[in-house]
């Protein structure tokens, strides 16, 4: 299956002789785009495969016309069909290089791709030995290829929300589950919609199918990383089978069947598909198999921003059935579109993944729309909702034991963070009751108050640990002067060597920091919103690929993002609400793996910390310290302080050249000769002498502090007590340590630890003094 996000397209071929070629006008739907290979630049790495794949076009000429509507586009193009359609949509001319600038608004699709192998063959896919294989998958019995594709992932058994949630979702029960970040939610409500849609298709096939093939599923996500994480994550199990034709093939019965188009991987594994492909085509060409290419059987697509409207409908058009999108870009298609809207009306699934963030990102409205279109009756402000009246499927209703009826809309909501009121209610599907002075419910509320529950009594699955704390999880504090908190991160990240990921309040200070981390010699990358999207996966990707990296990141990161091996989460600054910190948290310690987090906390955020665990039920001192060696953090601030002015002076030398280089293009510009007083070039030859004394001494003055901190890194971090001359001697000898390889690499006579293992209690706060008249007791009145 390919996926495509971006575009290339060539008007015309140079040298094409315009004449010879008969031209009909064409939509961009229309022509007959080809798929190009991807330029090295424009690879991001494993995991965002789907962002960019390019098309080209060939003998096709683009065309202005004025119309009353305005300009609009036209393409001619050679064809043997004469007809002329208008093309509307100025978005037809994007290009890779817009698509890279456009940053957020521009949409992004993945989607199924006609020519990559399909699994059409499904209903072939071959029995799968389950019971030795998979034994604890066996009470789901999932269809062969959701059983293949969870073997090759290596996913021994479901966890604890699929094995709740899989069960009741089969059953066609609604579900609103809540589990901890990185608990596999996704395959918990991702199997169930995939099962159903293999199931349905292996019966009644897909190539036969006429017209477009309706949205089944429909999955709401917040932000487009997430959902193009989800996508991926569906796609996965509908593909991935190459690992297990190569490791466990001959476990597998009938195991040459898994080189047929049903079991091809995506994403790495493709070009290995390809090739599978021209063998199979070369073996296969009595049966013609290859020549036609029938949809997949079914197909999973993401609309999450970042190309044309246009080619959005071309996917849409090519058939989804498993819609992942955000609820911004989701609404502008649905209202052009009314096939869609009318899809969206008929849905076998809706899902609201991470849905308390949706209402951050200001989506409000746009989900609201969407998830009116999928009520049976659109209701006023949350107001019960009529019985279905069993006229949504042709066919008739069956009544399950729990009420709920055959091919009903099922709706899951799943989050790490949804309030036990918030639960109850929905269970209920009552707003809550407003009392006196009671603080209005918040958005959220009453955005799922709006969602139309086909189970009179939803089933609520609620497994999140107490706290919101993951049972494999760490969690540490530092309380620092926020002026310290330079050093103390940087103690951390030489103390625990791992990957990181430092969450920071503001993208200006992730500015800040990010030089000195440069200069300091670790490896660190931005993510925030202001990088182009390109540019955010490509840092998400080095961040990956990098040992002991660092990610300073804004929340745009907080919130489901899968990033593998992720070993400690810092707060640079404290949250500013509870789900933040179960969230943030929630990039470590994923899939039962170990996970460590620190909070960097200043004196003036206590009261906050205290708010928030409070929040989740918790106290300050539930968090331990994590033991700092003073003697070592003093050494650090010192390199701190010298980062930190070869840092000024750097930017002193960057900002002068920048403004003598503006005198100078603005000089030009406006024809001006400036006057000898003022500096213009930029060379040398024609500056005034002071000035070039000037700005000579700068620079030397940066290269002075530059060969300073270069000094300063050289030296070794020697924690007190040791002797670097003579390891036997000092207040303690570590040649034994050395030898056994047990010390830290960066902190000489340190031990090599994991973050967590060596944490002290948080010491318990005195409670305050009570005022002196408390403790003074009434004796009465004196004789
Ligand atoms: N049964 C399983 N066994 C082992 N790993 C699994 C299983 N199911 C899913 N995973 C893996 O666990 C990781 C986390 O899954 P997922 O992203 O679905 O978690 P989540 O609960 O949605 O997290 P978040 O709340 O942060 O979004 C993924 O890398 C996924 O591949």
């Amino acid at each position: 299956m390919s996926t495509k996000t971006g575009q290339k397209r060539k008007s015309r071929q140079p040298g094409l002789p315009r004449k010879k070629a008969k031209t009909v006008h064409q939509t961009a739907d229309e022509l007959a785009w080809k798929t190009v290979a991807r330029p090295r630049e424009a690879d991001f790495g494993a995991g965002y495969e789907a962002l960019l794949d390019l098309e080209e076009v060939d003998n096709v000429e683009v065309v202005y016309e004025a119309t009353e509507a305005g300009k609009v586009v036209r393409f001619k193009a050679a064809s043997k069909e004469e007809q002329e359609v208008l093309c509307e949509n100025e978005e037809t001319q994007l290009d890779v290089s817009e698509y890279f600038s456009a940053g957020e608004e521009v949409a992004a699709v993945v989607a199924p791709s006609m020519d990559e192998p399909n699994n059409e063959d499904a209903t072939q896919v071959p029995p799968f030995d389950v019971e030795n294989l998979l034994p604890n998958w066996r009470e789901f019995s999932l269809h062969p290829q959701l059983n293949r594709a969870v073997y090759a992932q290596k996913f021994s058994k479901p966890t604890p929300i699929q094995a709740e949630a899989l069960p009741l979702a089969m059953q066609g029960r609604d579900i609103v589950g809540v589990a901890e970040t990185g608990s596999g939610k996704t395959l918990a409500y991702g199997l169930p919609i995939l099962q159903l849609l293999l199931t349905e298709a292996s019966v009644s096939g897909t190539s036969g199918r006429p017209g477009r093939r309706p949205v089944r599923a429909l999955i709401l996500a917040p932000t487009r990383e997430l959902a193009l994480q989800v996508s991926t994550h569906l796609n996965a199990c509908l593909n991935s089978v190459e690992g297990l034709a190569s490791e466990d093939a001959q476990n597998v019965k009938q195991e040459e069947t898994d080189t047929s188009p049903v079991t091809k991987g995506k994403g790495k594994a493709r070009a290995k598909g390809k090739n599978a492909r021209k063998q199979d085509s070369s073996t296969s060409t009595s049966s013609g198999a290859a020549k036609s290419k029938p949809p997949p059987l079914v197909s999973v697509a993401a609309i999450v921003g970042g190309m044309s409207a246009q080619k959005q409908k071309r996917i849409l058009s090519r058939g989804v059935d498993v819609l992942v999108a955000t609820p911004g870009r989701l609404w502008d298609i649905i209202q052009e579109d009314n096939e869609l809207a009318d899809q969206i009306e008929n849905l076998r699934f809706l899902v609201l993944d991470e849905a308390d963030r949706m209402i951050e990102t200001g989506h409000f409205a746009e989900m609201d729309n969407i998830l009116r279109l999928t009520m049976r009756f659109p209701k006023e402000d949350g107001a019960e909702s009529e019985p279905a009246t069993g006229l949504e499927g042709s066919v008739e209703p069956e009544e399950s034991k729990e009420g709920v009826k055959k091919g009903d809309l099922q709706t899951f909501v799943f989050s790490a963070t949804l309030s036990k009121d918030l639960q109850r209610n929905l269970k209920r599907r009552q707003r809550p009751k407003k009392r006196k002075n009671d603080k209005p419910a918040s958005t959220l509320d009453d955005l799922l108050l709006r969602l139309d529950f086909r189970d009179a009594s939803p089933a609520v699955i609620d497994i999140s640990p107490v706290g919101g704390v993951v049972a494999t999880l760490q969690e540490s504090k530092v309380e620092c002067l926020a002026s310290d908190k330079d050093a103390y991160l940087y103690y951390f990240l030489l103390r625990y060597p791992g990957r990181t990921l430092v969450f920071l309040s503001s993208i200006d200070g992730i500015r800040r920091l990010l030089p000195l981390m440069d200069l300091l010699g670790l490896p660190a990358f931005p993510l925030h919103s202001q990088l182009e999207q390109r540019q955010r996966l490509k840092n998400l990707d080095r961040f990956k690929a990098t040992p002991n990296a660092v990610l300073l990141a804004t929340d745009v990161a907080a919130r489901g993002l899968d990033v593998p091996a992720v070993d400690h989460v810092v707060h640079y600054q404290v949250p500013r609400a509870a789900d933040g910190y179960v969230h943030r948290n929630g990039r470590t310690a994923r899939a039962s793996r170990r996970g460590f987090s620190l909070l960097l906390c200043a004196p003036d955020e206590r009261r906050l910390v205290r708010a928030l665990l409070g929040s989740l039920g918790r106290q300050e001192e539930e968090i331990p310290e994590m033991p700092v060696e003073l003697y070592l953090l003093d050494k650090l601030k010192a390199r701190i302080q010298l980062a930190r002015e070869v840092d000024t002076a750097q930017h002193k030398v960057r900002k002068e050249k920048h403004e003598r280089n503006w005198l100078k293009t603005t000089a030009e510009a406006m024809e001006i000769e400036l006057d000898s007083d003022f500096e213009t070039p930029t060379d040398d030859e024609g500056r005034s002498a002071p000035s070039k004394r000037k700005s000579k001494a700068a620079e030397a003055k940066t290269a002075a502090l530059k060969a300073e901190l270069k000094e300063l890194l050289a030296q070794p971090l020697v924690a007190r007590g040791i002797s670097t001359r003579y390891i036997t001697s000092g207040s303690r000898s570590i040649a034994d340590e050395m030898l056994a390889g047990q010390l830290n690499e960066q902190m000489v006579g340190l031990m090599k630890v994991e973050a967590g293992t060596d944490l002290v209690p948080a010491k318990k706060r005195k409670p305050k003094a009570k005022a002196k008249q408390d403790f003074e007791e009434w004796e009465g009145l004196g004789e």
